[in-house]
């Protein structure tokens, strides 16, 4: 290979690096982030387990058309320090205010049954619920949204609506849920959701792309 070969695939492949857009997994500790992870990748040597904090670290997946990010849980973790806690969450916040002209969605995934008891627990004490204040966050940045609720097998089915209609509300949007379109009822254990989430990536990854003129 020559020289200018040489310099071309290089200037390609930076090229190619700068333009692909990233989508952002992220969600409280053990809310299923690298289950979805694996199944859209099917990679499996991506770790999930019972225990909170299972990710601890920020991992890219190159997905051809976009970069898929796992992020590690933000919140409470037992057996975690705080401090540790803290600088995970400030890593998070950086890493998406740093890359947010690069980021075409964000996959937030929560557990649809916790979620309440969480948010009401912390509006008791006065405090924004860090579910919300991530859903802020990202819409602040004019990051696309795709919320999951997952783990909606622990929810009977004739509650499901009231469920979804209550996170609505909690994000600020006038129910019925339905009506959102970045709103997807998962059970990713099971693999449901997981085509109309990849339905959602899509579309958001081509409309960025469109937007920005690339390719
Ligand atoms: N009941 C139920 N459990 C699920 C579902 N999806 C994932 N889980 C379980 O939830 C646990 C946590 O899953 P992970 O994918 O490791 O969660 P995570 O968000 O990556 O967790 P951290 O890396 O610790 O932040 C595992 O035991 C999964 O099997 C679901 O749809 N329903
Ligand atoms: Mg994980």
């Amino acid at each position: 290979m020559d020289f200018f070969e040489k310099y071309k695939n290089l200037k390609e492949k930076y090229e190619e690096k700068k333009i692909k857009p990233k989508v952002v997994v992220v969600g409280r500790s053990n809310v299923g982030k690298s289950t979805f992870v694996r199944l859209i990748t099917g990679r499996k040597d991506v770790k999930v387990g019972k225990k909170p904090g299972v990710t601890l670290k920020i991992n890219e997946y190159d997905m051809g058309e976009y970069i898929l990010v796992d992020m590690p849980g933000f919140g409470y973790m037992a057996g975690l320090p705080k401090k540790i806690q803290e600088k995970i969450k400030d890593e998070i916040v950086h890493y998406i205010e740093n890359h947010a002209d690069e980021i075409a969605a964000a996959v937030q995934i929560i557990d649809a049954k916790a979620f309440f008891e969480i948010v009401e627990r912390w509006e008791e004490r006065g405090e924004i619920p860090i579910d919300l204040e991530m859903f802020d966050f990202i819409t602040d940045l004019k990051i696309s949204p795709i919320l999951v609720a997952n783990k909606m097998d622990k929810i009977k089915k004739e509650e499901w609506d009231e469920v979804l209609d209550g996170i609505c509300e909690y994000l600020k949007c006038q129910p019925p849920w339905h009506q959102w379109k970045f709103i997807v009822p998962a059970i990713l254990k099971e693999g449901k959701g997981i085509e109309e989430i990849k339905k959602k990536i899509i579309e958001r990854v081509r409309l960025f792309k469109k937007l920005r003129n690339i390719e």
